[in-house]
């Protein structure tokens, strides 16, 4: 399996605090991964340094088929270079229609298609339409964001995210606040994606990360506790003991 993102010794201080501690993560380039930990564990300022919100003070990442040097990027060409970022509160137009979101999205820089300057208005509805029945909104494309239930408006940010071709998509506690039928939906979203992409999934949620059935890396004091399949790392007495408190 190529690598696509690889994470090497990386430490992050605050005030002297080490919130990320020689942390090494890989992930390929159409693997799905979850990243579960306590609270503190790291898993936010992993993420804010994927994408460049942080820079460590120690560490190297590389990225993609030219292993390029990541930390030199800034958080703008991080985006550009497709990672993309979903984090735990939707943050759609909510004034906007569905398909008002999902055009905006298509438009920005990142996305393949804003290249085309005169794209045909019946090529774009087809990508809305595309998009809209990735994520399972084909029937509410003329709905305004801020009547969908909490769910869709998940999934439609999805979508936007979608509309961008990232090729790392970082996922922060989708499942929070979702109904069962819903957690099931973004499941199976997540996995679909997965196929093409890399995906890296935060979440508490255990019967969630249990249904992802990828492997998992477990954080804690800002590093790598375990590693493996979700049944390997639950039996590991390391994990266990961090979650029970010991
Ligand atoms: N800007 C900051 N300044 C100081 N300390 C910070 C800062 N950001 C994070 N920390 C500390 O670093 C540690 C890791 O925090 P982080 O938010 O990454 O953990 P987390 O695993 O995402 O936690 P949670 O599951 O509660 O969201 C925590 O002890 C936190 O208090």
């Amino acid at each position: 399996m190529s690598t696509l993102l690889e994470v090497s010794g990386v430490t992050v201080t605050f005030d002297g605090f080490r919130a990320i501690n020689n942390l090494s993560f890989q992930i390929g380039k159409a693997e799905m991964r979850a990243v579960i930990g306590p609270n503190g564990a790291g898993k936010t300022t992993f993420m804010d340094i994927i994408t460049g919100k942080t820079k460590p003070d120690e560490g190297r990442i590389l990225w993609g088929d030219r292993s390029e040097n990541l930390l030199k990027m800034t958080e703008a060409q991080i985006a550009n270079a497709g990672v993309g970022r979903k984090f735990q509160r939707p943050t759609v137009f909510e004034a906007q229609t569905v398909t008002e979101n999902l055009r905006m999205a298509l438009k920005r820089p990142r996305s393949p298609f804003s290249v085309l300057r005169h794209r045909p208005d019946a090529q774009e509805k087809a990508d809305i339409e595309a998009l809209a029945e990735e994520i399972g909104l084909k029937d509410h494309l003329e709905k305004q964001s801020g009547y969908l239930s909490h769910g869709q408006k998940q999934w439609l940010e999805i979508g936007m995210l979608l509309a961008q071709d990232p090729q790392l998509l970082l996922v922060d506690e989708p499942a929070a606040g979702m109904t069962a039928p819903e957690r099931e939906h973004t499941t199976d979203l997540l996995v679909r994606t997965a196929k093409t992409r890399a995906v890296v999934v935060v979440e508490h949620d255990m019967e969630f990360v249990r249904r992802l059935n990828c492997k998992v890396t477990v954080l804690h004091e800002g590093s790598v506790l375990a590693e493996g399949s979700l049944d390997h790392v639950t039996s590991n007495q390391d994990v266990i003991d961090v979650y029970l408190g010991r």
